[in-house]
């Protein structure tokens, strides 16, 4: 329903870096046809430039969703683009970090539906987690159609109150890049204990993706599952003694990062 009127009346994506990138990959992905979408980007990609949407043309004038995908340093100067949209049928969605819905309302107009919503890049593979928060202009209509779209490149969450948007981003906006580092580090472990750089990746990438997988599918919670891996007294007790240590390990660590991103989240919205 949602794709159809995406198709038929447009979407139009504000700044395709990264993130943007990484829905509009999952969209084409599912069939949205490359012929209902307009990109504004100053510098497209060779990739964006071989999908076939279009690139810095004439856009549309009432398009079903516009989404917002430039970096929160840069909104003032790209979001005169699409101030026009403002005020009609066009529902905006902005997933800038940061950003509050108060700004896109003084752009835009404040009776334009805007929902701020907090991807995460697994989206490109269409297993993203983007949660969402209407401004009082947006309907439970509007909100399922963000919801129907953005289900397509993986989960979605609503929230109570933009005030949460702040530590979504810490967890799971920023989430991903902890993994990789984890990832990273791992691969890192294991060549110091002697194996070659291309296995110790190997195993690395593997073990984090079957565990990510399992924790998704098994009915046990992580914390059973972790427990199933451990012998007593056997190797993983040894490992989780370092890794859970409640000073020097993992969830210090853990809850010091999340803060500095959610903290981070804050300032964002001071400019
Ligand atoms: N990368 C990530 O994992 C996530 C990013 N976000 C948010 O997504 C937004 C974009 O982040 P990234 O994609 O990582 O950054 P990026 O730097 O990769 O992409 C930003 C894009 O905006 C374009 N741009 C610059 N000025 C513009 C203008 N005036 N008009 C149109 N486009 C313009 C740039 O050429 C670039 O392609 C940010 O607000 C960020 O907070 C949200 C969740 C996750
Ligand atoms: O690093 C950032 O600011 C953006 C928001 C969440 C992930 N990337």
């Amino acid at each position: 329903m949602t794709m159809d009127n995406v198709a038929r009346n447009g979407l139009v994506l504000l700044g395709c870096g990264k993130m943007g990138s990484a829905m509009l990959a999952g969209w084409l992905k599912r069939g949205l046809p490359p012929e209902s979408v307009w990109v504004i980007d100053p510098k497209p990609s060779d990739w964006l430039q071989s999908t076939g949407v279009t690139i810095n043309g004439d856009l549309p004038e009432q398009p079903a969703i516009v989404l917002v995908a430039v970096k929160p340093q840069m909104m003032g100067d790209a979001l005169p683009a699409i101030a026009a949209m403002g005020g009609g049928k066009t529902l905006f969605v902005s997933v800038a970090a940061g950003t509050p819905i108060s700004s896109f309302e003084a752009a835009l107009g404040d009776d334009s539906p805007i929902i701020r919503a907090m991807p995460n890049t697994p989206a490109a593979v269409g297993r993203g987690i983007t949660a969402i928060i209407g401004n009082s202009h947006t309907t439970p209509a509007h909100l399922d159609t963000a919801e129907e779209l953005l289900t397509a490149v993986g989960q979605v969450v609503r929230l109570d109150s933009e005030d949460q948007m702040d530590a979504v981003t810490g967890v799971s906006g920023s989430g991903p890049a902890y993994v990789f580092h984890m990832i990273e580090c791992l691969a890192k472990a294991g060549e110091a204990q002697g194996l070659s750089p291309d296995l110790a990746m190997q195993l690395a990438q593997a073990t984090v993706a079957g565990a990510g997988a399992l924790a998704e599918e098994a009915e046990e919670t992580p914390d059973q599952l972790r427990v199933n891996v451990t012998s007593p007294n056997g190797t993983t007790q040894a490992g989780l003694e370092v890794l859970m240590d409640e000073e020097t390990g993992l969830p210090p660590l853990m809850a010091k990062t999340v803060a500095a991103a959610t903290d981070r989240s804050k300032e964002l919205r001071n400019g």
